[in-house]
């Protein structure tokens, strides 16, 4: 029978090809070649592996019925991985002896997973980074010293610390593609061959899709596969394309085994994502969702004073602290407000004061009317935990109550002008140690207790309205 078992796969070709469509027969079953047929295990030849894994999920049952009607009973499959032959140059199903010659043998039963497949010598990739996003001008504040720090661990050693993926969401401006590029930089520094990759979810869509009509989905994959480091940005673009979604599956599963490193970013978290496939929302968790946060008073004024001293910009800092504490949304606004002051002042030649600030702010962004104030702190604080204000005085270490009063310090720090003494002195007479001390534990609190990051936001909230 070994001899012939390229006579019988042509006839379990012709079985096949009239169950799937034509398309589907060509795609999936042309580039497969029956191998040999020893001790009643037949072996397939597939140009990769993520041809076998998808032959396995999506043809299995129909495999083995017809190897069933045509080999006989108890055949068992095993797949060869990395037999590339283009089926539209080789139609005829011969020279699988050339093939076993060609690469090493690496079988595996059909049930099981295949060594992974030699990967081709790709030339060297544009890693389509902009060297303008970089950690060294990325700042940190609480809003994104989580994601920061593990951005950094994994420039350091990708695919090779926990947090793979690692998931970056948050609104849109507050930072997402800055970071994801500054760790691509990092690590096309410390590494040069690295094969790194940034891309958007709608031109990796694009791709794919153009890839399906060309029919080359199996080179795509082949590419996406050699990549080291897949930097995939606005992954919630792809909701309700499953085609790529799937596709994106096999990719990321590839790239994970092999210990390659994936980062992706999105508007939400994983878990309000909507129109996913249920298996990649589930490895999308597999490493670490860490969130980009709106940026804080003291993180939108350092960026601002960077901006303004490396353009040399004459602004002063008073300008500086109002535009800060006005434009709170997110680091673009912030940028968008220098250019449009700049170029009035320009325009108009006139200086840059509170004055035209007010003005220009007042036609571009949401502008914080509200002055938030110690009182106001207190009063939002207490609502929210639903505690009389005057508790806040108390001498007592009751748990709740030092906790209210270390949160109305720590938004007094961070939205109000007051010293560190004031504010301690207004909220329980407690020295500026003290303060200094419960912003620092409400920080690090923030970082790793997700209710309490919560209330805070929520509380926050409530000050602008
Ligand atoms: N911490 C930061 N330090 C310095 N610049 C920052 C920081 N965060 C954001 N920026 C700057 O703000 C601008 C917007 O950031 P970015 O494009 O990364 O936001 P994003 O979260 O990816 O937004 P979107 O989801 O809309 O794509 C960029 O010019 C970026 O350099």
């Amino acid at each position: 029978m070994s001899s012939n078992h390229v006579t019988l796969w042509d006839r379990c070709l012709d079985i096949i090809k009239d169950n799937l469509s034509e398309s589907a027969y060509v795609m999936w079953f042309t580039p497969v070649r029956a191998l040999s047929f020893d001790n009643n295990v037949l072996t397939l030849g597939v140009p990769s592996y993520f041809f076998y894994e998808y032959l396995e999920e999506h043809y299995i049952d129909l495999l083995q019925r017809v190897l069933y009607r045509v080999f006989g009973n108890g055949v068992q499959l095993k797949y060869q991985v990395g037999v590339v032959e283009n089926p539209k140059t080789d139609v005829v199903v011969a020279g699988a002896n050339k093939s076993v010659n060609a690469v090493p043998q690496v079988s595996a039963p059909a049930t099981h997973v295949p060594d992974p497949f030699k990967q081709q010598v790709y030339e060297e990739l544009d890693s389509q980074l902009n060297p303008v996003y970089n950690f060294e001008n990325y700042y940190s504040g609480v809003s994104n010293k989580l994601a920061r720090t593990a951005g950094e661990s994994i420039a350091e050693k990708p695919g090779k610390t926990a947090f793979n993926p690692l998931f970056l969401y948050g609104e849109s401006g507050v930072g997402k593609t800055h970071l994801v590029q500054a760790i691509g930089i990092r690590i096309k520094e410390k590494d040069p061959s690295a094969r790194v990759l940034y891309l958007s979810s709608h031109l990796f869509q694009v791709q794919y899709t153009n890839a399906v009509r060309s029919n080359t989905v199996n080179d795509f994959i082949n590419f996406y596969q050699s990549i080291d480091v897949l930097l995939i940005d606005d992954i919630q673009d792809l909701a309700g394309k499953t085609g790529t979604q799937n596709t994106f599956f096999h990719i990321f599963n590839h790239l994970h085994q092999n210990n390659k490193q994936l980062v992706l970013t999105s508007d939400r978290p994983p878990v309000s994502l909507e129109g996913m496939v249920p298996r990649l929302l589930t490895r999308f968790k597999w490493g670490l969702t860490a969130e980009v946060e709106r940026p804080d008073y003291e993180l939108r004024r350092n960026i601002l004073l960077n901006k303004i001293h490396q353009d040399g910009l004459p602004i002063s800092e008073e300008v500086v602290d109002y535009i800060a504490r006005n434009v709170a949304d997110n680091v673009r606004d912030l940028e968008g407000i220098i250019v449009s002051l700049m170029a009035r002042s320009t325009i108009f030649n006139r200086e840059i004061t509170i004055d035209l600030a007010e003005r220009v702010l007042s036609t571009s962004v949401h502008v914080e009317k509200k002055q938030v104030t110690i009182e106001l702190i207190q009063e939002k604080v207490c609502g929210f935990y639903d505690m009389d204000p005057k508790l806040l005085q108390a001498k007592t270490r009751k748990r709740e109550i030092v906790q209210a009063r270390q949160i109305s310090m720590y938004l007094s720090k961070k939205y109000t002008d007051y010293s560190l003494s004031r504010i301690g002195d207004i909220l329980g007479r407690k020295d500026h140690a003290t303060v200094l001390h419960a912003c620092k534990t409400i920080s690090e609190q923030l970082e790793i207790d997700k209710a309490l990051r919560a209330n805070v936001l929520e509380i926050e909230e409530s000050l602008k309205k």
